[in-house]
């Protein structure tokens, strides 16, 4: 497939209902539904044999009663023709029509058929087709006992189109949910896939490209999708990767920083090490005076500003800061909750603003939503679900699906960004970019640190340049779990400490 499409496919992602339109549109066009389904069993078939091509192999077909068996049983019919020892387990009596056949002609091969699980209890390799995105309603008995044995098991699984069991859109177990190995995702990415609560029923994701026209897609989607998947190619065309010979410090943006207590130094170290990796122009940095020693020593280019303290938190900014005078604004990780008036006046500015952390906390403690509707500059929420639940108390759960629970916040003007393993991000139209591949070695203190002083580099070197802030929000984080996906690469994921991150947000570009 030509790379573009392949970059262009990658960025989509669908409803189960938009996928049922697309495919419909396909099926209206010409394209009979017997050979679209040929034709993914075949791209499926091969797929399983680059990772399984011993064909002594015992392999375990689950086939349900929709399309999602349809697949599954012409894969087995296929595997049997390739030498395989194939068994069929059939919960189901009724199937759909298409299903029905596929199933008659596996029998009269003489593959054998079960209508009990247990008889594939032997297998190598089990391939599941029992519900792709036509589930609809929570697994009752006697699958969902099935489906419960199965995970006991802890076989070889792979998935066709979504673990069965998962809702297509939310990614929530309806019920009970067969954890996949590895899933083989068909045509377009579902939303189940990006969402967090999946992950672990998904095992490795891979996507099965059939050839959907991507004036189907677009017809059904739209030029300008709802949701984006960020691939490498969006998030490194957002990046002030190409520097212009003739420039100056200031023309590369200029971030403060407001940061850090007596409580949390290591914070305001780890926002400031952020942001020197953005490549920002310049950096200057708010901290309580008491640590302006220890940031100089650190951060040498940074201008360290010492403001007044009380209980070891920045007491307010000195008179001799004009916020208007900076590019971006970072505000919150290490404040602690005493540092609310520094917040306010970060708040009162009007250029573009970024809040973390304790900058949260307090923004909750003002009260979210009058005071977002003061603002006079975009502003960025970066709150994990923790933060996010106190920053919208009636706002869905960021834990079910988090991708809705964000883009029903953003209509408060926000741009909110709900880290997690799959971080997704809302503009205030309602446009969603979720960061599809991170890793769990971030889930430590001080990453989130990390993302702040990145971004807020990255949005201050933007202003000179007419670039959608969100897109510029979106590359940050995807430069963020990019680097977190290397450093893991090369020192497990037990060894990316927050410090260990800001060293590879450079080396991931090269
Ligand atoms: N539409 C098409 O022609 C194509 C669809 N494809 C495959 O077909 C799948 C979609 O097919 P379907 O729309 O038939 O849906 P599924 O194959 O996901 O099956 C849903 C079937 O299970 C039943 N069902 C739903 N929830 C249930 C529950 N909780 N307990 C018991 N039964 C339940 C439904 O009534 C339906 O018959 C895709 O995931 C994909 O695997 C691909 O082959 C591409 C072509
Ligand atoms: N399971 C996970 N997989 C991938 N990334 C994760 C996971 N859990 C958390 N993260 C990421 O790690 C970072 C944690 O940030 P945060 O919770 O703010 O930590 P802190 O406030 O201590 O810096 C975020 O970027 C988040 O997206
Ligand atoms: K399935």
């Amino acid at each position: 497939m030509a790379q573009n499409r392949r970059e262009e496919i990658a960025g989509f992602v669908v409803t189960a209902e938009q996928m049922r339109h697309i495919e419909g549109r396909v099926f209206v066009a010409g394209m009979p539904v017997a050979a679209l389904m040929e034709k993914v069993a075949g791209l499926i078939v091969r797929r399983i044999q680059v990772y399984h091509p011993n064909h002594s192999l015992r392999v375990g077909i689950i086939a349900g009663s929709g399309h999602n068996g349809g697949d599954a049983l012409v894969v087995a019919r296929e595997l049997h023709f390739h030498g395989y020892d194939v068994l069929i387990y059939r919960p189901f009596s009724k199937l759909k029509e298409l299903t029905s056949q596929h199933f008659q002609y596996a029998k009269n091969l003489g593959i054998p058929c079960f209508d009990d699980i247990s008889a594939l209890k032997d297998c190598d390799l089990i391939i599941d087709g029992l519900f792709g995105f036509g589930l609809e309603r929570i697994i009752t008995d006697p699958v969902a006992t099935a489906i419960n044995q199965l995970n006991q098991w802890s076989k070889t699984i792979i998935s066709i189109d979504l673990p069965s069991g998962l809702h297509t859109d939310t990614g929530e177990a309806l019920g009970i949910a067969i954890r996949a190995t590895r899933t083989f995702c068909l045509g377009l990415w579902k939303l189940a896939f990006l969402q967090d609560q999946a992950l672990e029923y998904i095992g490795e994701a891979e996507l099965i490209d059939f050839d959907l026209p991507l004036t189907d897609i677009k017809a059904v989607l739209g030029d300008q999708p709802n949701i984006r998947r960020i691939t490498p190619e969006f998030a490194l065309s957002h990046l002030p990767l190409k520097r212009p010979p003739v420039t100056h410090k200031y023309k590369q943006g200029h971030l403060l920083l407001i940061c850090g207590s007596h409580k949390y130094a290591g914070g305001a170290i780890l926002t400031g090490l952020g942001a020197r990796a953005s490549g920002v122009g310049m950096l200057s940095m708010a901290v309580p005076e008491s640590l302006k020693d220890i940031l100089t020593a650190q951060l040498p280019e940074a201008l360290i500003i010492g403001c007044p303290e009380e209980t070891g938190a920045i007491a307010y900014l000195p008179e001799t800061i004009e916020l208007s005078d900076y590019s971006a604004i970072a505000c919150g990780p290490g404040l602690t909750k005493d540092a609310s008036s520094v917040v306010q006046s970060a708040l009162n500015s009007t250029i573009p603003l970024i809040l973390d952390a304790d900058g949260l906390n307090i923004l909750a403690q003002l009260g979210t939503i009058p005071t977002l509707s003061q603002r006079q500059a975009p502003t960025i929420l970066t709150p994990h679900a923790g933060e996010f639940k106190r920053l919208f108390p009636d706002a869905p759960d960021p834990n079910k699906d988090r991708v809705n629970a964000v883009r029903k916040v953003s209509q408060h003007g926000a741009i909110v960004l709900l880290k997690g393993a799959r971080t997704a991000i809302a503009d205030h139209s309602g446009s969603i970019w979720i960061i599809p591949e991170s890793t769990p070695a971030l889930a430590r203190g001080g990453s989130g640190d990390v993302l702040t002083g990145l971004m807020g580099g990255l949005v201050a070197a933007a202003s000179t340049r007419k670039m959608p802030i969100e897109n510029i929000v979106a590359s940050a984080a995807w430069w963020h779990a990019t680097s977190g996906i290397l450093a893991a690469q090369e020192r497990t994921e037990l060894g990316v400490d927050a410090f260990t991150l800001t060293q590879y947000l450079i080396s991931v570009l090269r």
